[in-house]
């Protein structure tokens, strides 16, 4: 078919909502770019047809039945009635998340791998799927997994550890399996947050049967699951997990606190809703081994000070005033890692 009338007929399919037909269409460009040899454009076609595919089972089995069979068969804890999970729409977007050039690089690929998950099956080749990320409190693990969520357009599941982990005997490794069956019958990013609750080295004395059995679980369940859901497990105590654990995960990422480049767009990001006047370069010196979320809180706490004092724009005596407050507050801390 020529050019044009491929392009009519893909107009006609969109202005009559005919997904059916659009996806025919589409699919019929392919195969004609094919025979022309033209196989970069074919599969670069053929990933972004596969990706809308996607969407539109996500928007069919999410959207409008969430509500009623999503929610009526939340897993809940047998002896409390606790809910094991959460279903969140995420607020945030990457662009509000600051992150160094090489996490940017990782959380990039595990985007492109599952857009494009169906293209590497066709070399028998599996979409990074189970993601582990690690580092201190308050550096963005849980804004990270939201975003990500958010641009691959996919509600989070977010898995109550506190519920999950129950104090009767052998409940635990149970609501581990009542919250897999669940996770499977839709597509989502589970979220994991304080992953060494369950992750926790098998070899640790201290730890008693119960724990153990749960990691003997998770590992199971990991192993077999085979939904196209994405699986973020998050921990500020990477050195306590188990060694079997470690080798499950598909991809690993490090949240480091930010450094001085990292610090300036903070600032900026963070105090772009109020005015400023702030040598941003000096400031960030003094901000250096703070978490990002003690960064946040800094400004959030100049903003409020700059109100309530009529002083009507944030400067460097008042960014200096609530630096000194948040140290005051990590002395508290002393010894103990806490954003
Ligand atoms: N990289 C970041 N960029 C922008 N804001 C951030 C970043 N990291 C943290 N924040 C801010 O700090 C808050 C807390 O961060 P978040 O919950 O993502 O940290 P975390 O690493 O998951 O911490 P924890 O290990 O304690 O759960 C976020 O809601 C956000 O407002």
């Amino acid at each position: 078919m020529p050019k044009g009338k491929f392009v009519e007929e893909l107009l006609k399919a969109y202005r009559d909502n005919d997904y059916e037909l659009f996806k025919e269409i589409a699919e019929k460009i392919i195969e004609d770019e094919k025979d022309k040899n033209h196989h970069r454009l074919a599969n670069s076609l053929q990933e972004i047809i596969d990706s809308f595919s996607d969407n539109q089972e996500y928007q069919q089995n999410n959207s409008s039945s969430i509500n009623d069979s999503y929610f009526n068969k939340m897993p809940r804890d047998d002896q409390d009635g606790a809910d094991l999970v959460s279903i969140i729409k995420p607020k945030y977007y990457l662009e509000d998340v600051v992150l160094s050039n090489e996490n940017k690089r990782v959380i990039n690929r595990i985007m492109a791998e599952y857009y494009g998950a169906n293209q590497l099956r066709g070399y028998n080749l599996n979409a990074k799927r189970r993601i582990l990320f690690c580092g201190p409190p308050g550096c963005g693990k849980t804004m990270t997994a939201q975003s990500l969520a958010n641009e691959i357009n996919l509600p989070l599941l977010y898995i109550h550890m506190d519920s999950l982990i129950s104090s009767y005997l052998g409940d635990t490794a149970s609501n581990l399996r009542k919250i897999f069956q669940y996770a499977e019958q839709g597509r989502w990013v589970i979220f994991f947050d304080e992953f060494d609750t369950i992750g926790k080295s098998r070899d640790d004395e201290n730890e008693h049967g119960e724990l153990k059995r749960a990691v003997n679980t998770f590992l199971q369940m990991l192993d077999n699951f085979k939904t196209e859901t994405l699986l973020i497990a998050a921990t500020n105590h990477q050195h306590l997990l188990d060694n079997a654990i470690w080798r499950r995960f598909d991809e690993i990422v490090y949240f480091d606190k930010p450094d001085i480049e990292q610090i300036q767009k903070l600032l900026k990001k963070k105090l772009r809703t109020f005015k400023s006047e702030i040598d941003f370069k000096k400031a960030s010196e003094e901000l250096v081994g703070m978490s990002h979320a003690q960064i946040e809180r800094i400004c959030k706490d100049a903003i409020k000070y700059s109100i309530l004092y009529d002083i009507e724009i944030v400067n460097g005596e008042v960014l200096k005033e609530c630096i000194e407050e948040e140290n005051r507050r990590k002395k508290i801390y002393t010894g103990v890692d806490k954003e």
